[in-house]
């Protein structure tokens, strides 16, 4: 009979030691986690230094995980990403805890959680506003997609957040908040940072050579610090003068004499988490939007068509309509399976002993969900590479295929807390481009770009950068622009 250690999910064999590090991938390792889950099955596992990893590759296993949450909801020490850069206080790195569940219920009660979309009813009309200054923004100069899609999502989360709403031309919040997720892909980045893996080093004398991390943390740091005491400073000033517009933050403070220190930090720490979780996880989904509208002109005309035949072209969409919207609504499916914005979620950790599939899962072992793998398996996505919605499309002898949205925001307790705000922001950006713009290949030298669709690696992963034309649909659809508010 095997040891319970022998009975460990199945994968490359290792050297004595120091394990399968040199197996380890350096980029886009979702795709060799899916190569491996080819060869090994859907759990397979690696030892890196003596730490178990387990990779998961199947939806239906990473469902067994999500059964038994509250043993694989913790997360892993990440010493420079955690500890020395600071997100150890923001909910995505947060062990699990009491900290932990508070966190949770206030995402919860203002934006929704797993299984309770209703609170996010009441930022539609926010949402709907920012959208609209998308399009004024994108009329005026289409070339700057990317930082009209930042504004957007920061308007939105900065809005709902703090009560804050971004200016037109450079935003200081935005520009912290870019920053400051630009350092939570670079201090995550696995082996990237051997005081990960050798947390003593931190405790070492800074003049070592090797030490230099240490001095990058208090940098990161300081930005981290920012991130949370920047936009709370303002939504308190907002209050004291009697000015606050209602945000998570202001009703959430209401009444601040019956909170004690801890609850004050806690919610200051929940509203960084949303504004860091909800500024550039939307951005890379939309960004994969316009791609794959550049890469699909037979998709757009048919989301336009029915845009059209809805809507007419009087005014624009608005959630009102998304119940009479299948097209749009499996576009914005098929935009969260196609283009993996955590191509490889966010690690968790098993907090006891257990098993799963029939393999022994150690207490300790870290978690791996293989996103990408999972949302482009071809046994259930066939032709995975193609923009499709018509998969999410149930007709008389065909049901549709798994939803994406049950393996795209990850798994357990840890599941994504802003799935609803990031699926009404899609809908809404997506709804609205389509009813008034038309969006093309970039040409050059006559010749049309034709850009390929890319990961870029990181814990949050954006499509490689990529050209577009993006006009008007007609001069009325500049009008209905023009003139919204
Ligand atoms: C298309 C957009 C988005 C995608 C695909 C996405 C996906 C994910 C995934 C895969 C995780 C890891 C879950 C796990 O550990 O199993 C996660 C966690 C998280 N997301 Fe999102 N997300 C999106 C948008 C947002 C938005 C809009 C917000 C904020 C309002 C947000 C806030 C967070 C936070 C705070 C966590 C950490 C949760 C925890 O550790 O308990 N995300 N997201």
């Amino acid at each position: 009979k095997k040891s319970k250690r022998g009975n460990l999910p199945p994968g490359p064999k290792g050297l004595p030691l120091v394990g399968n590090v040199a197996d380890m991938p350096k980029e886009k390792e979702w795709v060799t986690y899916a190569e491996w889950g080819r060869k090994w099955g859907g759990i397979l596992s690696v030892n890196l230094l003596g730490q178990v990893m387990v990779i998961v590759n199947s939806a239906d296993i990473m469902d067994e995980f999500d059964k038994r949450g509250a043993i694989y909801s913790n997360r892993p020490t990440l010493e420079m990403g955690g500890g020395l850069v600071g997100y150890d206080e923001t909910l995505v790195l947060i062990p699990y805890g009491s900290r932990f569940r508070t966190y949770r219920k206030h995402f919860s009660r203002y934006i929704g959680n797993h299984g309770s979309p209703k609170p996010i009813q009441n930022i539609y009309p926010l949402i709907e506003h920012e959208t609209r200054r998308f399009l004024k923004r994108t009329l005026g100069k289409h070339e700057d997609l990317m930082a009209h899609l930042r504004k957007l999502a920061g308007g939105i989360i900065l809005g709902l957040t703090y009560g804050y709403e971004v200016q037109d031309g450079e935003d200081p919040y935005v520009n912290l908040i870019e920053g400051a997720n630009d350092n939570f892909n670079a201090s995550t980045v696995p082996g990237a940072f051997p005081v990960d893996f050798f947390p003593i080093l931190k405790s070492l004398p800074e003049w070592l050579p090797g030490m230099g991390f240490m001095q990058q943390a208090r940098s990161w740091k300081k930005d981290t610090l920012a991130m949370i005491e920047v936009p709370y400073e303002y939504t308190k000033k907002q209050i004291a003068a009697g000015t606050a517009v209602p945000s998570f933050l202001s009703t959430s403070l209401e009444d601040e004499k019956s909170l004690s220190a801890d609850d004050i930090r806690d919610l200051k720490c929940t509203a960084a988490s949303m504004y860091g979780g909800g500024a550039d996880t939307t951005v890379s989904a939309e960004y994969a939007f316009f791609l794959a509208m550049v890469l699909h002109p037979e998709v757009q005309k048919k989301a336009q068509a029915e845009l059209d035949s809805v809507i007419g072209s009087g005014r624009l969409p608005t959630f009102a309509d998304q119940p009479h919207l299948p097209y749009i609504n499996a576009v914005v499916l098929e935009a969260l399976r196609w283009n993996s914005v955590a191509p490889t979620g966010v690690p968790h950790t098993a907090i006891e002993d257990g098993e799963i599939a029939g393999y022994f899962i150690p207490k300790g072992a870290m978690i791996l969900a293989n996103l990408w793998g999972m949302l482009h398996d071809s046994e259930v996505y066939p032709d995975p590479f193609k923009f499709d919605p018509e998969r999410h499309i149930e007709t008389t002898g065909k049901p549709a295929q798994r939803d994406p949205r049950k393996v795209c925001f990850g798994f357990g307790r840890r599941i994504c807390p802003g799935m609803y705000l990031a699926e009404a922001s899609l809908f809404s950006t997506v709804a609205t481009a389509l009813a008034v713009f038309d969006i093309e290949s970039a040409v050059e030298n006559g010749v049309p770009i034709v850009p390929v669709h890319e990961n870029m690696s990181g814990i949050i992963s954006y499509p490689k950068p990529f050209k577009c034309v993006i006009k008007p649909r007609s001069q009325r659809a500049v009008s209905l622009i023009l003139d919204e508010q």
